[in-house]
């Protein structure tokens, strides 16, 4: 029988400094998201984030929290129940780090008689620091603790029309009425290495400004350009004149050069240029979260109002969107009945 696991990042158990402290110890001392030899991971994550950054962390946490727990995990949660409604296979819920694990996850779905699981990672895009850490560990725990299963997953499905066609329209409802002169797609960055680490061709992210539109065989696993194919495709479905929207990268962390420009510095731009309202959109996440929650609609519309802008409008993720549920049902639907992956 098959079923699907669907997979997003995590979080901390509660916004408690010790809590959160665990949480960034497992993300952070992961190899594909801090990629440095392990004797320097260690000293950078257990020597110095770890002492730092949790207590700031928490208190972030604390800001957006919610009554039910944390809205990465809610929502994940409510469009897994969603989908499920729509699919007659099996649907599970794990996150790559903390206790929702990847194991717990698949041990669900062979308990209801699943030998053939389709791993979804909810993120429109490939990145080492997301997509592949799930596909590894999810292979390594297959492997290891579920010999008699097959593993097949869905790739980035940042450019595929009806992605873009629920996105699209998802932006349209919420700016319904919204005067903005701005439209800012926000996307987490990454550090300029993971991209260039990635690239199968060894030489054509060059992350100049022209690689990512140049036709290449990297692409495929350049996190870059499939932000910038996001942008392109959304502005041409709603019709965005040029230098009314931009592209900006969010949440760096440490002193490597990060994809640029940073959201920040954008919002800031933004602000001193004039803009009095605009609007922000955060494509590389399926649910809201920390980062679109606090990050984003809190420290973003602050440096926005100081900069001299009135209107900040926040566009929610997908989050359980009624034609993003009916989507995701559609790709899984297909798989259970052809094999065959989304259109
Ligand atoms: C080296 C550090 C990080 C990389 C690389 C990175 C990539 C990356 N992350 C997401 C999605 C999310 N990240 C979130 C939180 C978060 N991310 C980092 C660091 C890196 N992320 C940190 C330290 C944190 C914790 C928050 C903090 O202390 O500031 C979240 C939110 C989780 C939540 O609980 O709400 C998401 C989602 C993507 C998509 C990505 C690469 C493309
Ligand atoms: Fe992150
Ligand atoms: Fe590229």
């Amino acid at each position: 029988m098959k079923g699907i696991l669907l997979v997003n990042l995590g979080s901390p158990e509660s916004p408690e400094p010790q809590d959160v402290k665990k949480y960034l110890g497992e993300f952070l001392m992961d190899e594909r998201v801090i990629d440095v030899p392990l004797w320097a991971r260690n000293l950078l994550v257990k020597g110095i984030i770890l002492n730092t950054r949790p207590k700031a962390s928490a208190a972030a946490y604390k800001k957006i929290w919610w009554k039910e727990g944390s809205p990465l995990i809610v929502l994940s949660e409510r469009l897994k129940t969603k989908v499920q409604k729509q699919t007659e296979s099996p649907v599970a819920l794990a996150m790559r780090y903390g206790s929702m694990t990847i194991k717990k996850g698949l041990q669900e779905l062979v308990d209801k008689g699943v030998d053939e699981v389709l791993l979804f990672p909810l993120y429109p895009q490939f990145a080492m620091a997301t997509t592949e850490t799930i596909l590894v560990l999810a292979e390594a725990i297959q492997k290891e603790h579920f010999p008699n299963i097959t593993l097949e997953s869905v790739p980035a499905f940042y450019n595929k029309p009806d992605y873009i066609d629920v996105l699209s329209q998802s932006i349209t409802k919420h700016l319904e009425g919204v005067q903005f002169e701005h439209l800012l797609f926000s996307y987490h960055g990454v550090p300029e290495r993971h991209i260039r680490k990635r690239d199968i061709t060894k030489s054509h992210c060059k992350i100049d400004g022209k690689c990512c539109s140049t036709p290449s065989k990297a692409h495929e696993f350049c996190y870059r350009h499939q932000c910038l194919e996001v942008t392109r495709l959304v502005a041409e479905k709603l019709q965005l004149k040029s230098g009314s929207y931009s592209t900006s990268f969010q949440s760096r962390l440490g002193f490597d050069p990060w994809l640029q420009p940073y959201t920040d510095r954008t919002i800031e731009r933004l602000g001193k240029k004039g803009i009095k309202n605009m609007a922000i959109v955060t494509p590389a996440f399926v649910s809201d979260c920390l980062e679109t929650l606090e990050e984003i609609a809190m420290e973003g519309q602050e440096i926005f109002h100081e900069m001299g802008g009135k209107q900040f409008t926040t566009i929610p993720c997908l989050n359980d969107d009624e034609e993003w549920v009916l989507l995701l049902s559609k790709w899984i639907n297909k798989w259970s009945k052809t094999n065959v992956l989304s259109s």
